[in-house]
């Protein structure tokens, strides 16, 4: 299934990505979340797959589209039977602005291979491959920060941590701070910030701090296929998210790691770049067309493709494809 999905997966977070990218900078974040999505339900529904969203733009009565429980693909008997998490737009905000790091992105896998859940924040720890078991969510900050600068062979003070910039952060800055690392805040987009943490030569190191859970599900499905870690704790805010959560059979209080949160065999994650950013360069236009630039990996097929795509969408367009 993995296999076949990879280079048809790449396809539906391009086209969200062309169609989201279209409403850059015009300050209009819902123009830019419909225009995503709409064009990610249209591929989804063209693929091999007889797809349930479990991680989508909201529960049914609340999103038009792509909401939680929502069928997708071509169905019949020849199509895989999938689980499948979108965020078509991730940074919805600094994609209507113009700003650094929006991105579409999803995750596919066989049934059950993603969590289930609900939009609530979730508290993240996300960190590179040479971390993997040696931090722990729990622990102060500067003893993790200590451990980190040690598995990647550097000092604390080298290190660059990514931080939504958000005021229930403030605590969390200041601990980074002093321990002696450096910070990076960010408007929007934990996602792709998580991602670049687990490349080397992103020159970030890791991701901490809360944002949202359905986006620390798709992180877990990347860092799957990378080999990085998030451990992450959901963070109901009231009694009604509290049910929720117990009605998804998610445990409050619990560390869910990252083969927790993507305990799937075969998954898929691809992400495309709208805005320019860490690890993507976003959409460009040139008149016959447009180019896009995407992060598109298996788990079980252990491969992780930058794609680069050129897309001729004028009629006729008759092009000189530049390296
Ligand atoms: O803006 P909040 O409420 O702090 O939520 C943080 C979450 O929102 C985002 O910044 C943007 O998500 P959307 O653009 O999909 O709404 C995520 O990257 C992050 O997980
Ligand atoms: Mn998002
Ligand atoms: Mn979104």
């Amino acid at each position: 299934m993995e296999r076949a999905l990879v280079l048809e997966t790449v396809r539906v977070t391009e086209q969200a990505a062309l169609a989201a990218s279209r409403l850059v900078g015009k300050g209009d974040k819902i123009a830019v979340d419909r225009a995503g999505t709409e064009a990610m339900r249209e591929v989804l529904n063209e693929l091999d797959i007889d797809g349930t969203i479990v991680i989508g733009e909201g529960e049914m009565d609340e999103a038009p589209m792509l909401y939680i429980g929502e069928k997708v693909g071509k169905g019949g008997k020849n199509a895989y039977p999938v689980d499948i998490a979108v965020d078509p737009v991730e940074g919805t905000t600094v994609t209507s602005r113009g700003l650094p790091n929006g991105v579409a992105v999803i995750a596919i896998s066989e049934k059950g291979g993603l969590v289930h859940a609900p939009d609530i924040y979730m508290d993240k720890l996300v960190v590179p491959p040479p971390a993997v078991g040696r931090v722990n969510i729990d622990w102060p900050i500067e003893a993790n920060l200590k451990a980190l600068a040690t598995s990647l062979n550097r000092d604390v003070e080298d290190l660059l941590i990514v931080v939504l910039d958000r005021e229930r952060h403030q605590d969390l800055i200041r601990g980074i701070r002093n321990a002696g690392a450096r910070v990076k805040l960010i408007g929007d987009g934990d996602v792709i910030a998580g991602l670049a943490a687990a490349v080397r030569g992103s020159g970030v190191h890791a991701l901490m701090g809360s944002g949202g859970a359905p986006e620390g599900v798709v992180t877990a499905a990347a860092m799957k296929c990378l080999g990085g870690e998030i451990q992450g704790r959901f963070l109901p805010a009231d009694d009604a998210q509290r049910e929720r959560l117990k009605q998804m059979g998610v445990t409050e209080g619990k560390v869910y790691r990252t083969e927790d949160l993507a305990p799937g065999e075969n998954i898929v994650f691809s992400a495309t770049g709208i805005t320019d950013g860490d690890l993507l360069d976003g959409v460009r236009f040139f008149g016959e067309g447009a180019r896009t630039h995407s992060i598109v990996m298996g788990y079980s097929s252990r491969i992780v493709r930058f794609i680069d795509s050129v897309h001729l969408l004028r009629k006729g367009a008759r092009v000189t494809v530049r390296i």
